[in-house]
């Protein structure tokens, strides 16, 4: 994961100091591209231990079109409690805009599915766009999306995924993105008769927070080791029909986990 530590100097030694939202303070810089080619192994961090339990519940739970934070808690993972209300809900994030999208008539827009669809009737299509970013709907969510817009595209029997991120946090929030879209192309791919080719991942402001700089240093002074590989259950074949078991994660060696606050 060279590209990511790239990522992390470059921001050290580049970002702009500002203050932030959440009163923390960021270093920054705006606009960054990382490429991650998903037959070389999966690009999960091997300089810090990732909690990839969190990461493959958080993709199920926005598969099935979920916005309590229930199911979660329910399976050990509070990456998102910060930001509930009293009864666990989220408002409509990332799980309603996917699957259930409103239309002004009424209706829902299912985009996962669409998605899905068009790419096995017309592959080479330049559309195969899903949207998180609902305008009239941002005010009502916990969290506008940071991830907010993914294109997939297909080449010679490979797809490929590219996610426009318009806010990063490279300490914590980025080595999640970049795991969770990472499994979400090969969970495509697979169910799409098709290989997992790259992941493309584009930031806006792409941030350090003031207090993971000491954890980003540490980080730095580690060598990355080889990437593990990511066996998914081949017999599944329906992309919402994937359980937490049918994802395995083998030889992954991987230094310590670093401790850092989450700016809230
Ligand atoms: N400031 C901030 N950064 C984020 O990355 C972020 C938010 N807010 N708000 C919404 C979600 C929640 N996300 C989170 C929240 C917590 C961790 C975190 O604490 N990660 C720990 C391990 C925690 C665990 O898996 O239980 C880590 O060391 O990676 C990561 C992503 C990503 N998003
Ligand atoms: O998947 C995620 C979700 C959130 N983040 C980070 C990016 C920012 O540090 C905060 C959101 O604050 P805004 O003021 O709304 O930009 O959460 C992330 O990196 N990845």
């Amino acid at each position: 994961m060279r590209q990511y530590l790239d990522l992390l100097a470059h921001v050290l030694e580049n970002g702009v100091d500002r203050d932030d939202r959440t009163g923390t303070g960021t270093r920054g810089v705006f606009g960054y591209q990382m490429r991650f080619d998903l037959q070389a192994g999966f690009p999960v961090l091997t300089t810090k231990k990732l909690h990839l339990k969190s990461i493959i519940h958080e993709l199920l739970w926005f598969l099935s079109g979920d916005t309590n934070i229930r199911y979660l808690n329910e399976h050990g993972v509070t990456i998102w409690d910060e930001w509930a209300d009293k009864n666990g809900d989220l408002g409509p994030v990332y799980g309603a805009q996917w699957r259930s999208w409103p239309t002004p008539d009424g209706g829902h827009v299912d985009q996962i599915a669409n998605l899905l669809k068009s790419l096995r009737e017309n592959p080479h299509s330049r559309r195969h766009v899903v949207t998180a970013w609902n305008p009239a709907q941002v005010d009502e969510m916990a969290l506008p999306p940071c991830h907010c817009l993914f294109q997939f595209h297909v080449a010679e029997g490979r797809l490929s995924c590219q996610l426009y991120q318009r806010s990063a946090d490279i300490f914590l929030g980025v080595p999640f993105n970049i795991a969770s879209y990472a499994l979400l192309t090969m969970m495509i791919a697979q169910v799409a008769g098709l290989r997992a080719g790259d992941f493309v991942h584009t930031l806006g402001d792409a941030h350090l927070y003031q207090n993971h700089f000491e954890q980003a240093r540490e980080q730095l002074k580690r060598t990355p080791k080889p990437l593990p590989q990511m066996w998914i259950n081949p017999e599944v074949g329906d992309l919402f029909a994937f359980r937490y078991e049918d994802f395995r994660l083998e030889g992954y060696v991987a230094d310590p986990t670093i401790r850092a606050p989450i700016a809230v």
